[in-house]
């Protein structure tokens, strides 16, 4: 059997990925991430089900109406989003624990979902660290840079309500790595 869904949240550039890259290398069968819907067409090689579920718009809008979606956005013309029916797959049919790795919205919108996730907060020391590693990892233009460190302060208020089950400050990573095992194994998954 599965475990409860596991939201793992926090600013762009705090070390999720860091952090689930290394548990998904230690722990290569245990856990999954939902597959996403997308209006997109299959790139070659692309298949259905397994890169994406590929759908009409027509099929996306329905879904939209039908509430059917954790998140969703639409960028350069195509619709994605995160479908609760994705996380359960995760579970019912491939007896994974789902990891959703998602932004404050994302963690409201779950929260409203009969889902039974647990909830992690990952939060850098400082909005000063936070510039310092988005900067360092090179990825991010001024304006993107300047978009991001302000969502972070949102985020960190969104954290200090009481709404997750854990907070993990990330200072050194492998006591973060640590603590993050910790808060994972503390239920069966
Ligand atoms: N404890 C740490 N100390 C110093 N640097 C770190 C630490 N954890 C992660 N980093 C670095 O910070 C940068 C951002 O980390 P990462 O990409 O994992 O963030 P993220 O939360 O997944 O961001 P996004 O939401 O944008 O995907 C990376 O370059 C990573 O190597």
């Amino acid at each position: 059997m599965a475990g409860r869904p596991i939201v793992i949240s926090g600013p762009s550039g705090t070390g999720k990925s860091t952090l689930l890259k290394r548990l998904m290398t230690e722990y290569p069968n245990t856990f999954g991430f939902s597959i996403s819907n997308t209006t997109r067409s299959p790139r070659p090689g692309e298949k259905d089900a397994i890169d994406y579920y590929f759908v009409t718009v027509e099929k996306f809008k329905n879904m939209i109406n039908n509430k059917e979606f954790i998140e969703w956005a639409q960028f350069s013309g195509n619709y994605y989003g995160t479908s609760i029916a994705a996380v359960k797959h995760v579970s019912e049919s491939l007896k994974r624990t789902c990891i959703l790795d998602i932004d404050m919205q994302g963690v409201k919108s779950v929260k409203k979902t009969d889902l039974n996730a647990r909830y992690l907060f990952l939060s850098p020391p400082s909005i000063e660290e936070l510039k310092k590693r988005l900067e360092g990892r090179g990825t991010e233009t001024p304006e993107s840079l300047a978009k991001r460190v302000g969502a972070a302060s949102a985020e960190m208020e969104y954290a200090k309500t009481g709404a997750h089950d854990k907070i993990i400050i990330n200072d050194d990573l492998e006591k973060t790595y640590k603590e993050f095992k910790e808060f994972i194994f503390s239920e069966p998954v």
